[in-house]
């Protein structure tokens, strides 16, 4: 590893502190979660709109100790209660998927903002209620978002510039935390919870699949899992490989697993499209020219780690009256973009800095989009009951049900 690239990592997660503007929004946390240090109180440090102000926690000990390590000046005993400090403006929900549902809603009908961890919530049924609250469609409504953090970073937005979603055929995606990261008794593995990898680290592969289709997909034909069978872990899969059917034909792949090799293993996307014809003025009117374009995206999920695009074209002249091959090449290129400066075109005019992990790329476009002003990316409501939709379409498929829905969905009208 180079100087620069632990520069790089170690400013990510030790930033200096800048100064909070005066209109910064205050943020309440929900729970104590450990995944709120990347999706949360790591960027707030990078961002001058952004205050950390409230953690509420089941156990008061274990808020002390995270509002104490994370400069969080108020700690309250209840989730409630936080919902109800009219000084703060934005919730995060980092809590076990199967409270994602209750909290998020209770948090809207408080008039609060809503960044909810990925997955937004345990089922489509409870996506539905969800994304369409009708207080979500009011004057002044607050802004939900789910936390797809790597739907913000250049490079994502890079990758899917060099794909014709039309002309793909095949994509296979890979994700996996090694197994020393998620134990057993971790949420992922509960059952009641909504656990299961497809939830955890699937869903990330599964919205990856839907862009770089630009499309749902019309089937699950397969899905194969490894699962625990006893106690709060049965049916929760802890490695799966899963195939559907796109709407253009095209075969999509997800493969991941939260009890992976020991060592870490960037995530990638593999996008072949079909051969196409590749109109070239400086051939004779005899010749055809095709390519047949192959992408990848490697480490899509954990960008600021390591991350690199490779796109190879492989070129054929054919004869236009007999087909017969006249000459064949492959081209090979390869980008990376820590930040939109790295990139070309629009994408180079946004901000962000080579320190900024995707979880603070989205965040910026979070304030933004409370703030009013323009998001050059969002996620639409719509696009996250989808998400739910092909969770859903997998687990029925492999056999293991639906997660369970939340018993307040009676309370939602
Ligand atoms: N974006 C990302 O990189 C990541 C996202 N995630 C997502 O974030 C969410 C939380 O995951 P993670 O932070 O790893 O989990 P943690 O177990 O670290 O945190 C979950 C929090 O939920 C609270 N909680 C409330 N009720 C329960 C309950 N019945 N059982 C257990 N915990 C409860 C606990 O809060 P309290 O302090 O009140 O006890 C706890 O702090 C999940 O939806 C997961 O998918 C997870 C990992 C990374
Ligand atoms: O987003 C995530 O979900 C699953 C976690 O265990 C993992 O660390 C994280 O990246």
């Amino acid at each position: 590893m180079s100087v620069s690239q632990l520069l790089r990592i170690w400013w990510a997660f030790d930033p200096p502190k800048i100064e909070k503007s005066k209109d910064a929004l205050k943020f309440g946390i929900l729970g104590a979660a450990n995944s709120a240090g990347m999706t949360l109180t790591i960027p707030a440090k990078m961002h001058p709109e952004v205050v950390l102000y409230a953690v509420a926690a089941r156990d008061r000990k274990r808020a002390d100790e995270f509002a104490k390590k994370n400069d969080i000046p108020v700690v309250m005993d209840t989730y409630q209660e936080l919902l109800d400090d009219p000084n703060v403006d934005v919730i995060l929900v980092p809590l076990p998927n199967a409270l994602h549902f209750e909290w998020a809603v209770k948090a809207i009908k408080a008039g609060k903002h809503v960044l909810l961890e990925k997955p937004s919530v345990s089922n489509a049924r409870e996506a539905e209620v969800l994304f369409n609250l009708p207080e979500l469609d009011q004057p002044n409504a607050p802004v939900l978002l789910e936390a797809f953090h790597y739907r913000f970073h250049p490079i994502w937005s890079i990758f899917r510039s060099l794909i014709t979603p039309a002309d793909v055929v095949h994509v296979d995606t890979y994700s996996m935390i090694p197994w020393w990261m998620v134990t057993k008794d971790h949420i992922h593995f509960k059952h009641h919870l909504a656990g299961g990898t497809m939830m955890g680290m699937g869903t990330y592969n599964f919205a990856a699949l839907r862009l770089i289709f630009d499309d749902e997909p019309v089937e699950c034909f397969s899905v194969d899992t490894k699962a625990f069978t006893e106690g709060v872990h049965h049916d929760c899969d802890y490695e799966f490989k899963a195939k559907f059917r796109f709407p253009n034909g095209g075969i999509g792949e997800a493969y991941s697993t939260l009890q992976g090799p020991t060592f870490w293993h960037p995530s990638y996307a593999t996008v072949t499209h079909k051969k196409v014809e590749a109109p070239d003025a400086s051939l004779p009117p005899s010749q055809q020219k095709f390519v047949t374009r192959e992408v990848t995206i490697n480490g899509w999920c954990h960008a600021i780690f390591w991350h690199r695009v490779d796109v190879k074209e492989s070129f054929e002249i054919r004869d236009r009256t007999d087909g017969k091959l006249i000459k064949k090449w492959t081209e090979k290129q390869s980008q990376k973009a820590y930040k939109p400066r790295d990139a070309t075109g629009e994408i180079s005019k946004l901000d962000g800095e080579d320190h900024w992990m995707s979880f603070r790329y989205q965040l910026e476009q979070f304030v933004n989009r409370i703030k009013g002003r323009p998001t050059q990316y969002w996620i639409e409501r719509e696009d996250s009951i989808k998400q739910m939709r092909m969770l859903d379409m997998a687990y029925e498929k492999s056999g293991l049900g639906l997660r369970p829905t939340s018993k307040y969905i009676a309370h939602v009208n």
